[in-house]
């Protein structure tokens, strides 16, 4: 905010129980961190290349150009001030525009990194870290995204020339989808199914190079263009993503990543020790980020809903005096506090996730690969359910926001446009539950085995307690004890899913009885993953939590987030007999009395978010809370305001109004 400048929400930060300077360091994760944050915001918000506010104004070829300006501007910047990985990340933030840069660091440099042997790496990454070459991840086909082993493209070894022929058999094996793919890529890794000597042996990657390195035609055999325009205006319109054919392209052998796999000159084909599902480890390695990402999108547009709500008054009036704020309506609350208890819930989760994320990966350079399965099923089921939830808390801050929550300058369309497609890519939310499924029908059926259950799901080795306890909450204030609330929620998680398994046994063929019960089994996985988060909410505050009372606050955001999602699952928590309804109806009086103690919170609790207005782009979300006269100043700019009467008046306006009506009855 400028020096000086009124701040209509200076009494909402007044009201503030703790110290949010303090309050901004646990929610970057250190000290550190929220230095580097804020000096990069800063650094984005006063470039005027990285301007934003005109993005959804342009036409789709405008757009994408500014995008290629903003990467290569960003680029630039990054390479003179020397920037660390670390700052460089903060800046493609700030920027805060889908680009190709995304899918190049984000998929392209870790797919060659986790499936390449070391000689590939070494050949390959200098060039991209330079981004002498840039890169995409070709995978999804025209016909086949989720079932990956359902891909079409082929890569038939010649033993004669020692190399691969990448070739597209079908209209549906095109790949169709990647990111970056559509205009700018030079490279890809491509996914294809892998023949040699007429045998086939999986699903693979190779670095495929589609477009000359001095003209950027695409290289013969390859036909490659953009897929069209995707939901909403601006939005994820600045990204490429694209369709790529392949005519019998011919490869060198050592463009396979074969840390998995090897095929010889000779071609013989060789298994490391390394599991198959390591080919699927990029997908992991993104879907632990998307879930920081929940975090970050569900906190931004909690932070404009809350200032909003705080500026804008309905109703109420007593004596003349000031109407009603709405942020003080009880039902606006119970909709908008579970929102912001579950950004900060998310952004816990996800510091976790990445712990348990790199932990397996230097488990898996050692050769242990133990801890695989419960990597997928964690960075999957959260992935899931945090993109659903945020995608859904999106659109319920718009309605929030009433009628100037649809305007475009609110930021919350384009913000929801770009989110969406999160609960899609990277896996089907649906499809990525039923894996977590999977691995918890399979922890259960071998508790009778004497394997015990570790990680997440060491809940399930106390079947027996859990099969049968009854919780003993007497009183509302009980649900304030977490080991209250994680006994209810491990209770609920390991009865749906027995019930899953019981039910499993009744069919003959398992996979019969597992389509049969999709639905069930996509409800006990997402109970599962809830029960993760609130864990690692309540974990998170064992830790040293510095500065006044912000411990205070977390604690009271971790128990409305518990809260709500009991009180939005009663039904599972009845129906397995976990809580009564007696003990369902407390935790909702404690969840009422939540709600007030927020309340004088609930601005400063946003501002720890540390969003800059540039960030935000929302005329509603501005930290001064000056929102009516920026809303009908920028009325004024939009460019059907640049001449007072419209383009189009003298051909369609002027006719209807001076026609003649012969029949005046009409
Ligand atoms: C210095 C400068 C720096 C500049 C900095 C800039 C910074 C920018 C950085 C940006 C960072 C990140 C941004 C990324 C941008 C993201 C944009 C998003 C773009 C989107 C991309 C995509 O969508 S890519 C395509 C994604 N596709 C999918 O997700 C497909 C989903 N389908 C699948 O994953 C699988 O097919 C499925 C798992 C569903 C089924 O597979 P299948 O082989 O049929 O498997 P099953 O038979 O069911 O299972 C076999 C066993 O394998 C286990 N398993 C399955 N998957 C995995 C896995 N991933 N890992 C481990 N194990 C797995 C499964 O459990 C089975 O095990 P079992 O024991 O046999 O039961
Ligand atoms: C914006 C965006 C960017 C993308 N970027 C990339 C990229 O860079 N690289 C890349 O390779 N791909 C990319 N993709 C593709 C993306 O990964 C796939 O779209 C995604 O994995 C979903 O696969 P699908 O489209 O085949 O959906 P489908 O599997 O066809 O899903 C359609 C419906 O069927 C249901 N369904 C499917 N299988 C099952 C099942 N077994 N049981 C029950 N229900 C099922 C789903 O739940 C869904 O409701 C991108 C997609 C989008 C939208």
């Amino acid at each position: 905010m400028e020096v000086g400048a009124p701040d209509y929400l200076a009494g909402e930060r007044q009201t503030a129980e703790f110290d949010v300077e303090s309050m901004k360091v646990t929610w970057a994760g250190s000290r550190h961190a929220l230095e580097v944050s804020d000096r990069m915001a800063r650094l984005v918000a006063s470039d005027p290349v990285f301007r934003k506010d005109n993005r959804v104004m342009l036409s789709r070829k405008e757009l994408f150009k500014n995008t290629l300006r903003k990467a290569a501007h960003a680029w630039k910047r990054i390479v003179e001030l020397r920037l660390t990985e670390e700052e460089a990340s903060r800046v493609r933030f700030f920027v805060d525009e889908p680009a190709f840069t995304d899918l190049h660091w984000g998929m392209f440099v870790p797919a060659i990194k986790g499936q390449g042997t070391e000689e590939q790496q070494q050949k390959w990454l200098p060039l991209a870290y330079k981004m002498q070459i840039i890169g995409c991840y070709a995978q999804t086909e025209l016909g086949h995204g989720s079932n990956v082993q359902g891909l079409e493209t082929t890569a038939t070894f010649d033993p004669k020339t020692d190399e691969f022929i990448i070739h597209s058999p079908t209209l549906t094996s095109s790949k169709w989808w990647p990111g970056g793919l559509g205009k700018v890529s030079t490279h890809a890794v491509a996914y294809a199914r892998l023949i040699v000597d007429g045998q086939e042996h999986g699903v693979h990657g190779f670095i495929v190079q589609l477009r000359s390195l001095d003209d950027h035609m695409p290289l013969p055999g390859i036909t490659v263009g953009d897929i069209g325009m995707k939901f909403g205006s601006g939005a994820y319109n600045s990204m490429d993503n694209g369709v790529l054919r392949f005519d019998n392209v011919r490869i060198p052998r050592d463009q396979m990543l074969m840390r998995v796999l090897q095929v010889t000159r000779e071609g013989k084909v060789i298994q490391s020790d390394v599991p198959r599902q390591l080919i699927y480890g990029t997908m992991v390695f993104v879907r632990q980020t998307i879930v920081a990402d929940a975090s970050c999108a569900l906190s931004r547009a909690v932070c404009i809903a809350t200032r909003y709500s705080a500026v804008r008054r309905q109703f109420g009036s007593q004596n003349g005096g000031p109407e009603t704020q709405v942020i003080d309506y009880k039902t606006q609350q119970s909709r908008l506090f579970p929102l912001l208890a579950s950004a900060y819930a998310f952004r816990f989760v996800s510091e976790w996730l990445k712990s348990l994320y790199t932990d397996v990966t230097e488990k898996l350079q050692r050769g242990e690969f133990s801890t695989l399965p419960e990597a997928h099923a964690c960075t999957a089921g959260l992935k899931s359910i945090t993109t659903s939830a945020t995608a859904d808390a999106i659109e319920e801050c718009r309605k929030l926001c009433g009628g100037h929550g649809y305007l475009a300058n609110s930021g919350l369309p384009e913000l929801f446009a770009v989110y969406v497609p999160a609960c899609t890519y990277e896996g089907d939310n649906t499809v990525l539950l039923l894996q977590v499924a999977r691995f918890l029908v399979k922890t259960v059926s071998q508790l009778g085995s004497g394997k015990v259950p570790v990680g997440t799901t060491a809940y399930m080795g106390r079947a027996r307690h859990l099969i049968q306890c009854k919780s003993n909450v007497q009183s509302a204030e009980d649900w304030l004890n977490p080991q209250v609330v994680v006994e209810a929620f491990e209770a609920r998680s390991l009865r749906m899913s027995v019930a899953c398994a019981e039910n499993l046994a009744k069919f003959p063929n398992p996979e019969e009885g597992f389509a049969q019960l999709a639905a069930d089994l996509v409800e006990a996985a997402a109970a599962h993953c809830q029960l993760i988060v609130v864990t690692k909410f309540f974990e998170k505050l064992q830790q040293d939590i510095p500065g006044k009372g912000v411990k205070k606050q977390l604690q009271i955001l971790s128990s409305v987030y518990a809260l709500y999602i009991l009180h939005k699952h009663l039904g599972d928590f009845l129906s397995t007999g976990s809580i009564t309804p007696k003990q369902g109806a407390l935790a909702n009086d404690q969840l009422r009395s939540l709600y007030s103690k927020i309340r004088p919170n609930a601005v400063a609790l946003v501002d720890a978010f540390n969003y800059t207005d540039h960030y935000l782009s929302s005329v509603l979300g501005r930290y001064d809370g000056n929102v009516y006269p920026t809303l009908y100043e920028e009325a004024w700019k939009d460019p059907l305001n640049d001449s007072v009467v419209p383009d189009g008046y003298q051909e369609y306006i002027r006719p209807l109004l001076k026609q003649q009506i012969r029949n005046a009855r009409l």
